[in-house]
């Protein structure tokens, strides 16, 4: 743990920063060996239960994965020697099917809970008391179900239902409902990182391989609903067949990586709902 709370040669510029930051806000060497954990905790236990989701419902649902596959199909460019070249950056703005659906997962699948401690005594909504000192635990589950944000199609999975432009004619929600990435001072700083490496898969799965379910029907796994994580884990695993849909090779470039994807309130330019 000391190696963690020093500074010295070798430190790599990241832990150097946090070093810092910790100190800071005068964090000791017990403090920081915590926050160390909740970091490394925090960036792996929710990409994956959340990327198995997204490629579970694509998969599953015809209708999204024809949609999704026509939209990230378009990024593709085959050359004449045959090699098929996709540039992922292109996916931010190139795919708002897909960062749609990505959202919708974890509006309907998310099982985050904010913590938030209570600075001073306040009064919510003329009626509850919140203590200084207390913690307020907020299920994301709740907000995510609204019928006042999200209308009354909240029970039912819209891959679309995050597209700027819907032909439906339904109101969108507000940007701020949704807390798939929590929000406010400790929004999740991996949400950019997160949601290009889970739709860069997805869209690498399903440009390149058939997937089929072994016993040929999809079944939606039981949930385990653990507390700590941004999505509950399948009860069991789900078998499938991968068959590569051809044998052309692929050229896969990231080319820019200057912003990150629209995902949140906090990312949209003000005026942008
Ligand atoms: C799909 C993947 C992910 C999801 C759904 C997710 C979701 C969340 C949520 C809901 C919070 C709590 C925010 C709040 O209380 O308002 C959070 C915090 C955090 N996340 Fe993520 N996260 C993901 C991936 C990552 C990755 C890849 C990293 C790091 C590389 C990361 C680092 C963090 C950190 C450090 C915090 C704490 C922020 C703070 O307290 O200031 N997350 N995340």
């Amino acid at each position: 743990m000391a190696k963690v709370a020093g500074v010295g040669r070798g430190d790599h510029g990241g832990s150097h920063l946090r070093q810092k930051h910790n100190s800071a806000f005068g964090l000791d060497t017990s403090d920081t060996a915590h926050t160390e954990i909740g970091q490394v905790a925090g960036g792996i236990v929710n990409t994956a239960p959340t990327a198995f989701w997204l490629i579970w419902q694509v998969l599953a649902d015809s209708a999204v994965y024809e949609e999704c596959l026509r939209e990230v199909g378009k990024l593709v460019q085959t050359d004449p020697d045959g090699v098929c070249t996709i540039d992922l950056a292109h996916i931010r703005t190139g795919c708002p099917i897909l960062v749609s659906t990505w959202q919708e997962i974890l509006r309907f699948h998310g099982t985050s809970i904010a913590a938030r401690i209570i600075q001073e005594d306040t009064l919510v909504d003329s009626q509850y008391l919140l203590k200084k000192g207390g913690v307020v635990l907020m299920p994301n589950t709740v907000i995510h179900s609204d019928q006042t944000l999200w209308g009354p199609t909240t029970g039912q999975f819209n891959h679309r239902r995050f597209l700027k432009t819907r032909k439906d004619g339904t109101t969108r929600h507000p940007a701020a409902a949704f807390r798939g990435f929590g929000g406010g001072h400790v929004l999740c700083p991996g949400r950019h990182f997160a949601s290009t490496e889970v739709l860069a898969l997805l869209a690498l799965l399903i440009l390149r391989f058939d997937v089929s379910p072994v016993g040929g029907k999809w079944v939606e796994p039981k949930k385990n609903m653990v507390m700590d994580r941004a999505c509950p884990l399948p009860k069991k695993d789900i078998e499938v067949m991968l068959t590569p849909k051809s044998n052309q090779k692929w050229r896969v470039l990231f080319s820019d990586s200057d912003r990150g994807i629209d995902i949140v309130a906090e990312d949209l330019l003000d005026g942008e709902v």
